[in-house]
């Protein structure tokens, strides 16, 4: 079994780079599906989701060429319409973009059911009604998802979404690129991710006006040239570097960053004693005194991201008094909790609210990552913890950081990979 090993109670100092948004590269990926061209992408993160994404994509015929550490070109102009593959695609949320992307190329598509975190349901009947609006039909047959459009082609309409859901947003924006006249879509999700799939869709050709607010309006085009684009960078890596930084204490320059996108974070950072200064594309996070208590909400962007919340209860177990988190966007996203207790955290759980009671210092513990935003929150507390922290299951880190180890060594955390003997003996084998 491979583990970080975490020594913890160095303040980090120094500087971290910010890779590109894993949730806006696992979505423009798929989206490359609906260019019959060259696709440049840039500032793609190196991490396992977009390994796996890009492996899909090459299942179905895509030529994939590796530009240099950061850049891929993608030429799905040759594709097929196959079955997506249920082991790969079972493996990760956002396979679920293939379906609206094949649909909207090919006007049909067979995707298996999604994967990702455990949260719970996470329920995909928003989509599904996006593309039965659009002309669709849609069922589950031999555990795949089945969808046809009716006629030739999607054909655009006005969709009002129940809920804000970040992944019927984009997904529907896939499908409608190249449907039939003006999709309408309400209540629409505004996450970074959602522009930056927008502006890559528009950047290769696509009539996409909107996004960012809650009603985008795609207006439908026979097709997408290719063209290149770079991602935006990671809002929520970053955010967790900040959550380490104020966790330890210190003082951490965290580069290539959209300041606007980590206003949420700064904002309930700053409320904990934390000082958090903006630069033109960084922030310099410092904390010297004493975090204190304060209380948080999950909510879809503008507010503060669910995806942080581990993250930031991490910090708040670290924090003077008695500290109110809410869940607002998944049931139930506390898997974690009972990992952070082994460290001596005091959390109480009730449904979507956690109340934590600040302690002096949280202890090293063996613990286990439940899923990827948890570890990272691990990560976080075996930091600022005393003693030794080792964390299993990290494969479900490396879904969403890049080089997590080699980052934070470089701040001088004392982190290492420990592969166990069993492990190595099984690699010299082969
Ligand atoms: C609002 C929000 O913060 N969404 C996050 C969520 O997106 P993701 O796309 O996974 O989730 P959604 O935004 O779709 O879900 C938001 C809420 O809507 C509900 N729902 C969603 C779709 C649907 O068809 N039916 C339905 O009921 C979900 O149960 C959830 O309660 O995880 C992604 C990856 O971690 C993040 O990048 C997104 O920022
Ligand atoms: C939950 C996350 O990812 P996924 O939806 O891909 O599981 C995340 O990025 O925090």
């Amino acid at each position: 079994m491979t583990k970080y090993v975490i020594r913890g109670g160095k303040p980090l100092h120094g500087e971290i780079e910010i890779s590109g948004a894993k949730n806006a590269a696992v979505a423009i990926i798929p989206a490359a599906l609906l260019v019959d061209g060259v696709c440049r992408i840039e500032n793609i993160p190196q991490i396992s989701d977009v390994t796996l994404i890009l492996t899909i994509l090459q299942e179905l015929g895509a030529d994939v060429r590796t530009v240099n550490r950061t850049t891929v070109d993608v030429d799905c102009s040759h594709i097929r319409n196959g079955k997506v593959p249920h082991e790969l695609a079972r493996k990760i949320r956002a396979s679920y973009y293939l379906i609206g992307a094949l649909l909207g190329r090919f006007g049909s598509a067979q995707v298996p059911p999604p994967g990702g975190c455990d949260f719970g349901g996470r329920p995909i009947d928003q989509h599904i009604k996006g593309f039965v609006a659009m002309g669709a039909e849609v069922d589950v047959r031999g555990g795949y998802i089945q969808a046809r459009a009716k006629g030739d082609k999607l054909v655009g309409t006005q969709i009002y979404m129940d809920m804000v859901s970040v992944g019927a947003t984009m997904n529907i924006m896939l499908a409608a690129t190249l449907a039939e006249g003006m999709t309408i879509i309400e209540n629409a999700a505004k996450e970074p991710h959602v522009v930056d799939v927008a502006n890559f869709l528009n950047s290769m050709g696509a009539d996409i006006m909107g996004a960012g607010t809650d009603v985008i309006k795609i207006k439908g085009v026979e097709r997408l040239t290719g063209g290149s684009y770079s991602i935006i960078p990671d809002q929520i890596e970053a955010g967790t570097y900040m959550a380490a930084a104020a966790a330890t204490g210190g003082e951490v320059l965290i580069k290539n960053v959209i300041p606007k996108h980590l206003e949420c974070i700064t904002a309930k950072l700053e409320e904990m004693g934390v000082d958090v200064e903006e630069r033109d594309d960084a922030v310099v996070v410092r904390r010297a005194g004493p975090l204190t208590r304060t209380n948080v909400k999950t909510l879809p962007y503008p507010g503060f991201p669910t995806d942080m919340q581990p993250q930031v209860a991490a910090v708040l177990c670290l924090a003077e008094g008695t500290s109110v988190l809410t869940e607002g966007v998944w049931d139930n996203r506390y898997r974690y909790v009972d990992e952070f207790r082994r460290m001596g955290a005091q959390i109480q759980v009730d449904g979507k609210v956690a109340v934590i009671e600040g302690v002096d210092h949280l202890t090293g513990a063996p613990v286990r990552a439940c899923d990827l935003r948890a570890g990272a929150a691990l990560v976080i507390a075996g930091l600022a913890a005393q003693g030794t922290t080792e964390i299993d299951c990290i494969h479900h880190i490396e879904r969403g950081y890049e080089d997590i180890v080699r980052k934070l060594s470089g701040v001088g955390a004392d982190i290492r990979v420990v592969v166990t003997p069993d492990e190595e003996k099984q690699a010299q084998i082969g």
